[in-house]
């Protein structure tokens, strides 16, 4: 009996996992275009309404209700938001929204482009496709887009975010100018650097165990219509840190990026945008019948260095399509040029739907057969990350993202006194190495990240003890604050958010 059963989910394992592009191509790509047909036809109608701005408040009452209905309850179960774990844009599912009280935060408006100040006030709901495509054609950007479509700004404010414009103006925090959140009380607060600035730097990286973001405003830069992009090929390791280094630290262009194919072989991008594209081909990157972004670059290893013109909005979500290469294990023909012509216009699949519909086979290859991180490190420390990486994990393509890291107070700063250059080293794929133990291995890269004073991004499985967690990131500000404004109760600690014992 147990034979045949184990027989039968061998042979059903088998089928899920080298047949999920059966599903995720007859199936979810469909249901994926409705979703979008759904929320672009909603955004529409809520901009010609124009009622975002006068519903504002009236979401926000509503949300302190809920807060002030806890505390009636008795307040002895933390709070979190009720946003359905399937959506949020990490692998795994937080176990915690089971059994905590959850808070329904149904802010998805951007509430105002305020062109005098260079802002944009925003509900903590909307995504990055949201906002680029409300704020580019306005002639407006913010100045870092973390580039998957689906991102939101509650997510990536409470959380963060990274882009090729973070060595200019740092990660997703660093271009926030206010907060407004509900606390654990039911009041209302707003900080910014001015205002409450202690509390302004312990929200990012807080994963909502502080207060409930309500709204956020963030910078806004002038956006030109295109990135003139160009792609160095590298074909030593020294070469392409050292050439990633010297572009990151000059800050001379405005977009640095680079790909490592292998651990000897990378290209290098650096871009600007530009008005209009006199005499240059415009490569449309985001059509849907155009490559994957990974492996158009990939092709500059052997044509040697190029550049091109790219539209701003086809260059800020160009890993969307192939969320950066994993596409590829879930339909590993999506690059073919047939399947692009003919149904690359609905691709990615939503990673929501994805997690939605993901089987226990699917989810235990990833969880013990597959590695996504990202690790942020100082980039001094690349090369010796990279070289740690290969012989971990051998996973390439690698990520490599330039960040400037001011030291500002709050979870995450520079070891020393002044800001400094970080990369954040993104590892996505499946190992190659014989001997890869998802937590033996994970612990083994987490010890390389802490010993150089990095930090992980904490979307990902954090296998870190909350000793060693604590020692990662900084609690001395957020402590103060959970004591101040009484989250201790209201919030569980952020370690029992983000540990992989917390998650699914
Ligand atoms: C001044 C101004 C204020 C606005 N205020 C609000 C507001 O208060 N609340 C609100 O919700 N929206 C608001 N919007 C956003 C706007 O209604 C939506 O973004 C709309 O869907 C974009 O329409 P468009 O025809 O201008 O898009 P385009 O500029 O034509 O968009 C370009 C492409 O972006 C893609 N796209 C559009 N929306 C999304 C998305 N959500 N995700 C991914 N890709 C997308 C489409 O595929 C489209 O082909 C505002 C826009 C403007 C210009
Ligand atoms: N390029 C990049 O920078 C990328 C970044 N990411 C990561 O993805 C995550 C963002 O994903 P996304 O799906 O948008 O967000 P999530 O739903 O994953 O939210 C991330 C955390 O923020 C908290 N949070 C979100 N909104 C609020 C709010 N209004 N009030 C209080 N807490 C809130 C959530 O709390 P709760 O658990 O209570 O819901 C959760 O702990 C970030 O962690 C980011 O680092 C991923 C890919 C790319
Ligand atoms: C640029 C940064 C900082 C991070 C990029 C991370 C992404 C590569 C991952 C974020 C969420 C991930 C998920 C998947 C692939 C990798 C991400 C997009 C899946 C789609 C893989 C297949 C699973 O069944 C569902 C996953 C959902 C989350």
């Amino acid at each position: 009996m147990t034979t045949t059963t184990t027989g039968f989910d061998r042979a059903l394992q088998h089928l899920v996992v080298n047949y999920r592009w059966v599903f995720a191509s007859f199936f979810l790509l469909p249901l994926s275009f409705l979703y979008e047909v759904w929320s672009y036809a909603r955004n529409w109608l809520v901009f010609k309404l124009n009622t975002a701005p006068k519903q504002h408040n009236k979401k926000v009452q509503y949300v302190q209700r809920q807060v002030r209905q806890w505390k009636e309850s008795g307040g002895n179960i933390p709070m979190c938001t009720a946003r359905p774990g399937y959506q949020t844009m990490s692998l795994r599912k937080p176990k915690y929204k089971n059994t905590m009280y959850n808070i329904h935060v149904n802010l998805v408006d951007v509430l105002e482009v305020n062109e005098e100040k260079q802002t944009v006030r925003c509900e903590p709901l909307v995504t990055m496709g949201q906002l680029t495509a409300t704020l580019n054609p306005l002639g407006w950007t913010i100045p870092v887009v973390p580039e998957l479509d689906d991102l939101t700004v509650g997510g990536l404010v409470m959380g963060t975010g990274v882009e090729s414009t973070s060595h200019i103006y740092g990660l997703f925090q660093h271009i926030c100018v206010s907060y407004e959140l509900v606390m654990g009380d039911g009041s209302v607060v707003t900080c910014s650097k001015e205002n409450n600035p202690d509390l302004f730097y312990a929200v990012p990286w807080s994963y909502g165990t502080l207060g409930l973001l309500t709204a956020a405003e963030i910078k806004i830069i002038p956006a030109k219509r295109y990135v003139k992009l160009h792609y160095q090929p590298v074909y030593t390791l020294d070469d392409a840190v050292g050439l990633f280094a010297k572009e990151s630290k000059s800050k001379e262009h405005q977009f640095v990026e680079g790909l490592m194919f292998s651990k000897n072989e990378g290209v290098i991008m650096t871009g600007d945008m530009v008005s209009f594209s006199k005499g240059e081909t415009i490569n449309e990157i985001g059509k849907w019948y155009k490559p994957w972004f990974f492996l158009h670059v990939k092709k500059f290893l052997k044509k040697g260095p190029g550049h091109e013109v790219i539209p701003l909005r086809d260059y800020y979500h160009r890993h969307t399509r192939a969320l950066f290469w994993e596409v590829q294990d879930i339909i590993p023909f999506g690059n073919n040029i047939i399947f692009r012509y003919l149904f690359g216009w609905m691709m990615p699949p939503k990673v929501s739907l994805l997690k939605l519909t993901e089987t226990k086979a699917i989810t235990d290859l990833y969880e013990n057969h597959h590695m996504i991180q990202d690790f942020l490190i100082p980039v001094s420390a690349l090369k010796e990350a990279i070289t740690v990486s290969h012989k971990a994990v051998e996973i390439y393509p690698l990520w490599l993202c330039p960040f400037n890291l001011p030291n500002d107070p709050g979870m995450v700063h520079p070891a020393a006194n002044n800001e400094e250059m970080y990369v954040d080293l993104g590892v996505y794929g499946v190992p190659k190495t014989g001997n890869f133990d998802a937590v033996k291995t994970t612990r083994h890269m987490e010890d390389f990240i802490a010993s150089v004073h990095g930090f992980q991004m904490l979307y990902a499985d954090s296998f870190r003890t909350k000793d060693e967690f604590r020692q990662m990131f900084d609690h001395s500000l957020y402590d103060i604050f959970r004591k101040k404004y009484n989250a201790t109760e209201a919030f569980p600690d952020v370690y029992n958010k983000v540990s992989k014992a917390a998650r699914i």
